[in-house]
């Protein structure tokens, strides 16, 4: 097998995490969230300041890439490269949607995973990739973000404006993205990734939204718990295991258009189902999946 030049697979690679971005926006119909036909159950953005947050991003997404590739130290080390390159991008996307959070939690996987991704690359991984060498990555990943929930939850009771999630940690002790990062994303290696690789062929649009309602069925959602309580986001995981159960090829389309209006009256959204969703299409366009 030739070899290709590193700068050609930071750009292949950086390109896949845009495309990623981009595939999620444009799918629709998701519940509660922006898509083509509407804003979901938020009225401070839609599709355009997606695409707005997307450019802004784009290369942050080359310069983790690229951190991973040139890293030389410990995992640790890189984390906390990518995650200052990281403070740098949300600065920029924030700027760009006018000061709206279109992808936050994103922004932070992202930068972990292709920080990851280039860290393995510059040790000789190349796509398309295996299950393994894409298990690689997330073990990689997971090293990166050890101790990461203990570390950023350390003196919250001395802090005076608490994020979200700083706060549902507070409340009910849920770890959220941090744990998910820091368990080496599970969402994506069980979840996720098993439900893309078992069920390749199928129409893309279809099987991605397949892929939203696993994950709403049964991730941590800070979004829907910040916006829901604790009890709105078991109805949430319930109702879509039935729609799972309910959907087939015809259908689906219709059961989620019907979900949405439900979702936008509750004024839900899981966004953060949505981020693992880009996840989880990157590693899938790795694997060459679809
Ligand atoms: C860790 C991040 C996401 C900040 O966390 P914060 O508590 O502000 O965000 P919060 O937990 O509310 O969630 C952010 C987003 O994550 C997504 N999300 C929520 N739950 C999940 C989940 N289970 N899985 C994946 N994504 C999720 C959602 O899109 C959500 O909007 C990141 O923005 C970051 O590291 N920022 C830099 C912080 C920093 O270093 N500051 C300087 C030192 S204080
Ligand atoms: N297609 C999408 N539509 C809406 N949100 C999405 C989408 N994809 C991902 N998300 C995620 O959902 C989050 C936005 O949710 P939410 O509006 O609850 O965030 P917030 O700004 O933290 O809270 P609030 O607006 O309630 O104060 C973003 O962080 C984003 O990462």
């Amino acid at each position: 097998m030739t070899l290709k030049p590193m700068n050609e697979l930071l750009i292949e690679i950086a390109g896949q995490a845009e495309k990623a971005l981009l595939y999620e926006v444009a799918l629709t119909p998701k519940p509660g969230l922006v898509d083509r036909n509407n804003n979901g159950a938020h009225s401070d953005m839609d599709f355009f300041t997606f695409m707005d947050s997307i450019v802004s991003l784009s290369p942050y997404l080359y310069q983790y890439v690229k951190l991973g590739m040139e890293h030389v130290g410990t995992e640790k080390e890189l984390f906390h490269k990518v995650r200052s390159m990281g403070v740098h991008a949300e600065k920029a996307m924030l700027t760009a949607t006018k000061n709206i959070n279109t992808h936050k939690g994103a922004n932070f996987s992202f930068a972990v995973l292709l920080g990851a991704t280039g860290a393995c690359i510059g040790r000789g991984l190349q796509p398309p990739f295996t299950q393994n060498d894409t298990q690689e990555v997330l073990s990689y990943a997971q090293e990166m973000s050890r101790g990461l929930v203990t570390d950023d939850f350390a003196d919250l009771a001395a802090k005076t404006s608490l994020t979200y999630g700083e706060k549902l940690y507070l409340s009910y002790g849920i770890t959220g993205i941090r744990g998910e990062a820091e368990a080496g994303y599970p969402a994506l290696s069980e979840l996720i990734l098993p439900f893309l690789r078992a069920n390749q062929g199928q129409p893309v649009e279809n099987l991605l939204l397949e892929a939203l309602l696993l994950l709403m069925s049964q991730v941590e959602d800070g979004n829907i718990i910040h916006r829901g309580g604790i009890s709105a986001w078991q109805t949430v995981k319930t109702e879509t295991k039935q729609l799972l159960q309910d959907s087939h090829e015809g259908n689906l389309k219709e059961l989620l258009y019907s979900y949405d209006l439900v979702l936008i009256e509750r004024h839900l959204s899981p966004g953060g189902a949505a981020d693992l969703l880009s996840l989880g299409i990157f590693f899938a366009k790795l694997e060459n999946l679809f």
